[in-house]
């Protein structure tokens, strides 16, 4: 049975989904060094934002098949190793999305109106109303950075309240800002005009320290910076200057460029200053769907099934992986193929999609047909997650064509590798039952199923030849199971392809190249 490990706490939701398929043990608190000793028990990972996926973990993780993040944010997992190690990496992009939005507009209104203050000043024996009057968001400039699931519903809100909402957002389409109503701008416009700025963006190099001195200096004296999104985002220290000298209004964060928080001078600010510590995604109901979400992934991976958002592979919907599936068997079958036929160093493979595999999602057919080539090399190291990367990492030029015109068959892919053995190219498609069939090598036409073990040869049409071949291989007691020849004009050049029982004995080859009128011969098995 699979072994599941849940390193931080998640719901009880995802764990019974889990236990249908696996035995789940739930360890939380544990160091880097603890989970990389016990990491490679586990065929799969559920995380939040707690557990860090170091390189060091993910390098010892032999059996691990998938990391599931019961969130959106995958800046705890070394993804780019994750990848090379061929392990899925899911998150769930929509689970949180309310709670985190709800938690930036709880944050813009307890700014506007001090309720943490007034809270702790009820709570502390005083009757104070003076010191906390605030002023309406009403009719207020909100700034949007990001205008992704959060933000977008942050803005619709914002909208609602009666705020005029600006965005930025280089992604986004005029089209879809029209439709939340917000007024796309550049940064620094919104930082100028906006009384409220909210963040709504990953933390990437583009936007590491994105709110830094100079920014901050740019907007109104009274404006309030809304980070509910990841730490790093905003300059600490840049920002407790800027609220010790009073040049903004305030400031709320839920995320920190360290968390959990130590020892830090924002803590020491006063009522301008709110601080939580990475509530966003914490509501029952998003615990409840971000687990149920990522346990759902974990368990069709653990299944053999694709995950619907995995973050280093293409996510398929069903009815795309429904259509594909019987053509990645065959886009894999053709690469290991033409893989052999090419010998080793491949230096370039053209994918030809043909028919109605022309169309944009059938993309994960370049990746089966890469992990086909690369599987004699590789072997089960590689897999879907890592062909792309393991075959630019052997400077494997792709070439991805697509013909939407219907040729011999209606849907058939095409690959053609350069390798030390020459250039070889293999056409194949699928016959209504689903069976692969081999349609042409090198531009001859043939009909043959793969079989385990194959003989290729190319020869002139010459009489007898056929029966040279077939005597030779006799006298080496070795088997036919099925032979074709295919050729382009008679007596011409010809390529016969012969499914044999056995591997082909040592020796055998050499012999057939002085078979006279053979011009080459290969040995593949698939
Ligand atoms: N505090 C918390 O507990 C939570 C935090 N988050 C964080 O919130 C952030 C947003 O999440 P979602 O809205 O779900 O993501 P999303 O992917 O739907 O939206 C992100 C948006 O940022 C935009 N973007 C990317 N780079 C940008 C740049 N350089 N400048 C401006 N815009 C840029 C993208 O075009 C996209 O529209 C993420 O960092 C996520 O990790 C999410 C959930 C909970
Ligand atoms: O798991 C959590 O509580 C944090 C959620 C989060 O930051 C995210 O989903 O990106």
């Amino acid at each position: 049975m699979a072994k599941v490990l849940v390193s931080d706490s998640v719901d009880e939701a995802g764990i019974k989904i889990l236990s249908q398929v696996a035995q789940v043990d739930i360890k939380t608190g544990l160091s880097e060094d603890e989970l990389t000793a016990i990491i490679p028990e586990y065929d799969a990972l559920m995380i939040r934002s707690g557990t860090k996926v170091t390189e060091k973990v993910i390098q010892a993780a032999d059996n691990l098949k998938i990391i599931g993040r019961a969130g959106v944010g995958v800046d705890n997992v070394h993804v780019a190793s994750a990848t090379r190690k061929g392990i899925v990496v899911v998150n769930s992009p929509e689970g949180n999305t309310i709670a985190a939005a709800e938690h930036a507009l709880a944050m813009m209104l307890s700014l506007s109106r001090h309720i943490p203050d007034a809270n702790q000043s009820v709570k502390g024996g005083k009757w104070d109303r003076k010191s906390y009057i605030g002023s309406e968001v009403y009719k207020k400039t909100l700034g949007v950075v990001g205008l992704g699931k959060i933000g977008s519903h942050v803005a619709k809100v914002g909208k609602a309240m009666g705020m005029k909402i600006l965005a930025y957002d280089p992604f986004i389409s005029q089209e879809r800002a029209n439709q939340l109503g917000c007024t796309l701008v550049d940064l620094d416009i919104l930082f100028s005009e906006s009384d409220y700025i909210t963040l709504h963006i990953p933390k990437t190099k583009e936007t590491a320290n994105l709110i830094n001195a100079q920014s901050l200096a740019k907007m109104k004296p009274h404006a309030r910076i809304i980070n509910c999104a990841r730490g790093g985002i905003i300059d600490e220290d840049a920002l407790y200057e800027t609220l010790k000298e009073g040049k903004i209004g305030g400031a709320a964060l839920d995320v920190f460029a360290s968390e959990p928080l130590g020892e830090s001078k924002l803590r020491e600010l006063g009522n301008n200053i709110i601080l939580t510590p990475h509530l966003g995604a914490s509501t029952a109901e998003a615990q409840v769907n971000v687990a149920i979400d990522v346990a759902e992934q974990i368990r069709d991976v653990l299944l053999g099934l694709p995950a619907r958002s995995a973050v280093n592979i293409p996510g398929l919907s069903p009815d795309v992986m429904e259509k594909l599936r019987p053509y990645m068997r065959l886009a894999e079958t053709l690469g290991n193929l033409v893989g052999q036929l090419a010998g080793d160093r491949v230096e370039s493979l053209n994918v030809k999609l043909q028919g109605d595999l022309a169309d944009n999602s059938s993309q994960p057919l370049v990746t089966a047909s890469l992990k086909g080539l690369l599987s004699k090399a590789l072997r089960e190291r590689v897999n879907y997650v890592n062909a792309a990367i393991e075959a630019k990492e052997r400077g494997i030029h792709l070439v991805e064509t697509r013909d939407a015109t219907i040729k011999d068959y209606s849907n058939s892919i095409y690959l053609e590798a350069v390798g030390t053995k020459g250039t070889h190219a293999v056409t194949g498609a699928l016959l209504n039952d689903g069976e692969i069939r081999i349609t042409s090598i090198n531009g001859f036409p043939v009909n043959v199923p793969p079989n385990a073990y194959m003989l290729f040869t190319l020869h002139r049409d010459v009489p007898g030849i056929i029966g040279k071949i077939g005597s030779l291989l006799g006298n080496f007691n070795v088997n036919i199971a099925s032979m074709q020849v295919g050729r382009k004009i008679v007596r011409g050049d010809a390529v016969m392809v012969l499914s044999i029982d056995d591997p082909l004995p040592e020796g055998v080859l050499p012999e057939i190249l002085k078979v006279g009128g053979v011009t080459d011969a290969y040995t593949v098995s698939l």
